[in-house]
């Protein structure tokens, strides 16, 4: 495996306490991913620092085919070395359409003068068409992204990361408040996007994990306790023990 994001021995305490503790893994460059682990094991920190909005301590965080560093670089810079990132509470402008919030996304995606710049053009309409397509939002382009339901919104927002054509994203706790029917097309969202890109979901929810049908790693207290299937790390009895036996 290539990988695209490399975590080599990341440490970061916070007033003494070690939320990360010399991490190391890697994710490979078209791979759906899994993170759980119980509280507090880490999971958001580990997010934030690949972003950029923490600094580790020590250790690294390397990038792409030239293994650039991460952690020097700003949040707007990561951003847009093509890393996306989706919070758990869906962030839309609730007010714009579908076709209104996947346009200002495509146009900050091509940076500030464009914005200013910006005409709408055939190109530009039928990119929202696709990105609207994309996360099963084909049909509902004139609807107001405050109609929509949590599991849509959620999937707008994701169509929103895709404008900027990220190389890896990074997806909080999707499964949570949807629909089951949402859930089966958000697995089926996420399969499809890491096709051609990575996508690291950290999510609680283990049904949810299981229909990813992918590698999953297990953080607890900041490093990686398990790695592999989620058959494989079940029968791990450390795992078990803090996490999938309480
Ligand atoms: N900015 C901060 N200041 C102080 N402590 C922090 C900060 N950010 C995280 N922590 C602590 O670091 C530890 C790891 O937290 P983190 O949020 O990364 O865990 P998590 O795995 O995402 O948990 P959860 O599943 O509850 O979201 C926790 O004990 C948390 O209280």
């Amino acid at each position: 495996m290539t990988a695209l994001l490399e975590v080599s021995g990341v440490s970061k305490s916070f007033d003494g306490f070690r939320a990360i503790n010399d991490l190391s893994f890697a994710i490979g460059q078209a791979e759906l991913r899994a993170i759980i682990g119980p509280n507090g094991a880490g999971k958001t920190t580990f997010m934030d620092i690949v972003t950029g909005k923490t600094r580790p301590d020590s250790g690294d965080v390397l990038w792409g085919e030239r293994s650039v560093s991460l952690v020097r670089m700003s949040e707007a810079r990561i951003a847009r070395e093509g890393i996306g990132r989706k919070f758990q509470r869906p962030t839309v402008f609730e007010d714009q359409t579908i076709a209104e919030n996947l346009t200002l996304a495509l146009r900050s995606a091509r940076g500030p003068l464009s914005v200013l710049r910006w005409r709408p053009s055939r190109a530009s309409r039928a990119r929202v068409a696709d990105l609207a397509a994309e996360v099963n939002l084909g049909g509902a382009l004139h609807r107001k992204a405050g109609e929509l339901s949590h599991g849509q919104k959620q999937w707008l927002e994701i169509g929103m990361l895709l404008a900027s054509e990220p190389r890896l994203l990074l997806v909080d706790e999707p499964a949570a408040g949807m629909t089951l029917a949402e859930r089966e097309a958000t697995t089926a969202l996420l399969r499809r996007l890491a096709e051609t890109r990575a996508v690291v979901v950290v999510e609680h929810d283990m049904d949810f994990v299981r229909r990813l049908n992918c590698k999953v790693t297990v953080l607890h207290q900041g490093a990686v306790l398990a790695e592999g299937s989620l058959d494989h790390v079940s029968a791990n009895p450390q795992v078990i023990e803090v996490y999938l036996g309480r």
